[in-house]
């Protein structure tokens, strides 16, 4: 790792700020011209060879833990019940690329062409399946794991010599198969291989771990490790920038970036760049840095004491986030290993075998036809709520045929479903594709009820994925140390409580379809006296008591940190889109009238939620990519 007399003072031909998932993916690309020198300042520790990040069972060691966890701590929130939420995101090297579920997901080709079609010329399926590619190296399913389970995959669809290894990880099949041969018995299909666009069915998806070793792959070890010893690259950590410098002549209103300051145990100390200034702080961070350093709202900029330099209403604004809240079954027998987490003698032993092996498993399952009355829910939502972009994408959407989808992801805590349900929607061109995200959670702890000794359930967590509520990302003072203000607004918009309400019933639907239904002896939450006939009253309240705080139970009494909820995935907060939109990076992620700043925000586009799930190395390849051509290098 580079030293602080090794950057300060020092010119870069590219400076970037956060060595996450996509600052390192870049910096690594960069660097392989010789000719080009690249300096990454990360705020967080190194970690390396860290087992807490490396294990992928060790998800709650790093959860919370300020080592490992930003753990942002969001406003009161007006619409469920003054809640207040603890946002986690990856701090140090690798960011979230280090802390999260490993889950190795794409999504439908309809979307990512949504993107281009919403005014992003090259941002279609097909360029970013091709430089997704290269961030991965595949392996096949051994045969040991054939024998467990009849995995399927397209060679073709895959990479094969990128820096993140993929692979299939060991699972727990009973609970898988009880839930594929349930929703096949519903009428979804089963996927051969969910990497190629189509995503309508069940199946098993791939983690990013490292099968030789079973550990975590991520950004750290794929990109970072094999480049630390480029002479032209540059990484310091324990460095928090706190502003992007500009020279002083404004021409028009172009600005340009000439280096950042940062803070680290020596001080305040400065960093120039030749060329770019790449700012890839995540998500939430993005934002604070860029308003303070005078980019933003005048109203934002006046309030924390910054003077304005570019007016970009975008900064900060459309920001979305995912909410979830869970259904709980009594299962008869134990049908998993993950039951014998509550007793402690079998602790070890389970602990063990989840860690050398990795638990993560997912499935993609589509439903068109969850929704019971979907001709009821437009009339719940206002049309006059949707902004004009919302509007677009609906008609995108629409136009693209985008399908249904439904994503269920396994970690070692937690089995996760996803699907849209755009295809029903898609009767109105004025309503948005809706994305779900379901998590059926083996472990008992994550049930809102207390479990009972020698009993074994299940959780299904549904987790709005397309919200309609937009929130706000902003500087809280002119302090860089100063955590960011978040406002996710859940549930201002009543159409996302109803989606929820919607979602339960029909997870409380699975149980009549069998094999599940001679597997559930009772539904434990919210229970058999929460049923209404008109999809409000006792599910809104069981909804907005609940959201997103199961976990917090768990995590709280497990290792007494102050977890609420794990926050998956935050998009918005810089979006792609014309000034006019509400955007703040044009098509090349460059600050619209910003110069010489690039933005390379891994969810750039709101509304755009699957990319989320990849993005954290496919837009990172992608944006390499483009980068190509202009430095000459790769
Ligand atoms: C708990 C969790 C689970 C997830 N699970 C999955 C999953 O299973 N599959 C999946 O595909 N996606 C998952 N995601 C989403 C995915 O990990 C993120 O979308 C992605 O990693 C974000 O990448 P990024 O580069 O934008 O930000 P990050 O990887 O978060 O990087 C931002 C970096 O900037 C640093 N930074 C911030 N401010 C400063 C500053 N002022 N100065 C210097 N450095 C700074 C941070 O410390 C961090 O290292 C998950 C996310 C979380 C939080």
């Amino acid at each position: 790792m580079s030293a602080q007399h090794d950057i300060s003072g020092k010119t870069f031909n590219y400076v970037i700020i956060g060595g996450g998932t996509a600052g390192l993916a870049l910096a690594s690309r960069l660097s392989e011209d010789p000719s080009i020198t690249v300096a990454v300042l990360e705020a967080g520790e190194a970690n390396l060879e860290d087992p807490n990040i490396l294990l992928p069972a060790q998800f709650g060691k790093t959860f919370g833990n300020p080592k490992y966890d930003w753990a942002f701590l969001t406003e009161k929130q007006q619409f469920s019940n003054g809640k207040e939420f603890i946002w986690s995101r990856g701090k140090g090297l690798g960011g979230s690329s280090g802390l999260n579920l490993c889950a190795w997901i794409k999504p439908p080709a309809a979307d990512i062409d949504a993107i281009e079609k919403l005014g992003n010329p090259g941002w279609n399926w097909d360029e970013y399946i091709r430089y997704s590619r290269r961030s991965e190296s595949f392996h096949p399913p051994a045969q040991e794991q054939m024998d467990l389970y009849p995995h399927t995959y397209e060679t073709k669809l895959h990479g094969t010599s990128g820096p993140i290894h993929t692979t299939i990880p060991f699972h727990c099949h009973a609970i898988d198969l009880l839930f594929q041969k349930t929703l096949v018995n519903k009428g979804l299909k089963t996927i051969k291989d969910p990497y190629g666009g189509d995503i309508n069915g069940t199946w098993i998806a791939n983690a990013n771990y490292d099968p030789q070793t079973w550990t975590r792959s991520y950004a750290t070890t794929g990109y970072f490790l094999p480049a630390r010893d480029r002479p032209n690259l540059t990484v310091l950590t324990e460095a928090t920038v706190t502003r992007i410098l500009f020279d002083d002549v404004v021409t028009g209103q172009q600005l340009t970036a000439t280096g950042v300051e940062f803070v680290n145990n020596k001080g305040t100390c400065q960093v120039y760049a030749e060329r770019e200034v790449i700012l890839s702080a995540g998500a939430i961070q993005s934002p604070q840095i860029l308003e303070l350093s005078g980019i933003g709202r005048p109203e934002i900029l006046k309030k924390i004491g910054v003077e304005l330099k570019i007016e970009l209403d975008g900064v900060g604004e459309n920001v979305q986030d995912h909410t979830l809240v869970g259904v709980s079954f009594e299962l008869a027998g134990s049908p998993e290993m993950y039951a014998g987490m509550r007793d402690p003698l079998k602790l070890q032993f389970v602990s063990e075998k989840v860690a050398a092996r990795g638990v993560q498993e997912s499935h993609l399952l589509p439903t068109s036809r969850y929704l019971q009355r979907p001709q009821k829910l437009p009339l719940l939502f206002n049309v006059q709520q949707q902004t004009s972009h919302q509007v677009e994408y609906s008609r995108q959407a629409s136009e693209s045929n985008s399908t249904c989808n439904w994503h269920v992801l396994t970690t070692k805590m937690a089995l996760t479903s996803r699907y849209s349900h755009s295809r029903a929607f898609s009767q109105s061109k004025f309503f948005p594709s809706i994305y779900f995200l379901i998590v059926v959670l083996k472990l008992v702890s994550y049930r809102i009820s207390a479990p009972e000794p020698q009993k074994s359930y299940i959780t299904i967590l549904s987790v709005l994925n397309h919200p309609l509520s937009r929130g706000t990302i902003h500087a809280k003072s002119g302090d860089p140390f100063d955590l960011p203000s978040i406002d996710p607004h859940y549930f201002e918009k009543d159409f996302d409580l109803e989606i929820l309400v919607q979602h339960i019933k029909y997870v409380r639907t699975m149980v009549d379809a069998e094999p599940l239904k001679s597997s559930v002896i009772r539904e434990v939450d919210p229970g058999p006296n929460c049923k209404n006939t008109d999809g409000s009253g006792f599910e809104t309240d069981y909804i907005k008591n609940t959201h997103g705080t199961s976990w917090r139970k768990s995590l709280l009494s497990r290792s007494g940190r102050n977890i609420l909820k794990l926050l998956l995935d935050t998009i918005g907060s810089c979006s792609m889109l014309p000034r006019e939109k509400q955007g703040v990076v044009d098509p090349e992620l460059k600050v619209i009238n910003g110069g010489w700043i690039f933005v390379t925000l891994t969810n750039p586009v709101r509304s755009m939620e699957p990319i989320i799930s990849v993005s954290w190395i496919s837009v990172s390849s992608r944006f390499t990519s483009r980068l190509i051509p202009k430095v000459g290098g790769f």
